[in-house]
């Protein structure tokens, strides 16, 4: 036992040291004057996502539906320094519009570095009840958009070396209960966006896919979801969205907020998922979730 203890402590020892100095940096000169579309920006992470690459003199464009707080946001941007702000409004359950959003940035800045897929179509949290239509409606808007927009961007972000940030949930990745709708398109999300990237790296495309893993953040549509029914707190928005941002800029295949929390979730998953499935189940108040 205490040779077992004394070999392991200098290889956890090592371990460490290579984690904490092979930690790479974000500079926000990498962000100057890049050209970057975040979706589902009029609020939430992607409104801090904005401002985030604002403060660093991106070139930004917002889309949402709501034109009055897009116009706010772009305001916003403008004077926290952004290189220039614009947005496009309208709902991703219109087919056309990913293309449109694309292609007023080609019109603007002739290419695009960056593009940040991060909308989702309003959700709740509930026992499921058979509302097939809620998610073929989620479907449209929170996966087969994502799609669209990668396709329309891929030539622009082939000719720049670009990046795709794909913002998605431990919802995701493991079982969590009441958001059985939602928690779909989050795994069509990986499946597409991983798959994709294989095909890109024996292409030897240079265009880089993040998958964004996020925990419970603190969205005022977070706290009004699922702030009776969750025992843990939410993590910061601001500080959630500089990291994805950061895992982005720096090509990371995934980036995992909160970090330690997801990942030790994910190493459970793997090997003792029931485990996993019943500590989930215990994080929440289930006598206060909504049967219909
Ligand atoms: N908050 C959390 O706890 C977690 C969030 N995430 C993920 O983070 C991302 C952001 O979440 P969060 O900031 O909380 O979400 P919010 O609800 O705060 O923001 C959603 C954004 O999407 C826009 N939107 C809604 N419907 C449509 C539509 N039909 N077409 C186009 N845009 C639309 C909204 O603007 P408008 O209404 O003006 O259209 C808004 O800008 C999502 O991908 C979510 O899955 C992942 C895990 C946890
Ligand atoms: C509360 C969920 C987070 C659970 C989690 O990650 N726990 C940490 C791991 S552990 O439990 O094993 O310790 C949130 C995960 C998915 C969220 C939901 C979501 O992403 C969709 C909506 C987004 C919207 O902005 C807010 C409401 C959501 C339904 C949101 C609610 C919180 C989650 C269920």
């Amino acid at each position: 036992m205490g040779l077992l203890l004394k070999s392991l402590v200098p290889f956890v020892g090592l371990i460490l040291a290579l984690w904490f100095y092979s930690k790479d940096d974000l500079k926000p000169e990498m962000l100057k004057e890049k050209r970057v579309i975040v979706t589902g920006a009029s609020t939430g992470i992607g409104e801090q996502m904005a401002y985030h690459l604002a403060w660093m003199g991106a070139h930004i464009l917002v889309t949402a539906r709501t034109e009055a707080k897009l116009q706010k946001v772009v305001t916003q941007c403008l004077e926290l320094g952004a290189a220039s702000a614009h947005y496009v409004n309208g709902s991703m359950e219109d087919p056309t519009l990913a293309d449109d959003v694309v292609k007023r940035a080609k019109q603007l800045w002739g290419g695009l570095d960056m593009l940040i897929l991060n909308h989702i179509s309003p959700t709740y949290l509930k026992y499921f009840d058979g509302d097939v239509e809620h998610i073929r409606k989620l479907l449209e808007v929170n996966f087969l958009s994502y799609v669209a927009m990668t396709l329309s961007a891929l030539p622009m972000l082939k000719e720049s070396g670009g990046s795709i940030l794909v913002v998605s949930s431990t919802a995701g990745k493991f079982a969590i209960p009441f958001v059985a709708p939602y928690s779909a398109t989050k795994f069509a999300l990986d499946g597409f966006f991983s798959s994709l990237r294989q095909e890109l790296i024996i292409e030897k495309v240079n265009v880089s896919i993040t998958l964004c893993v996020l925990g419970h953040i603190d969205t005022e549509t977070a706290k009004k979801t699922v702030g009776h029914v969750f025992w843990l707190p939410p993590a910061p928005k601001e500080e959630c969205a500089l990291e994805i941002i950061k895992g982005g800029a720096l090509r990371k295949r995934e980036l995992y907020y909160q970090y330690f929390a997801v990942r030790t979730s994910l190493l459970i998953r793997d090997w003792a998922p029931e485990y996993l499935d019943s500590r989930t189940r215990n994080h929440f108040i289930v006598e206060n979730v909504k049967r219909s």
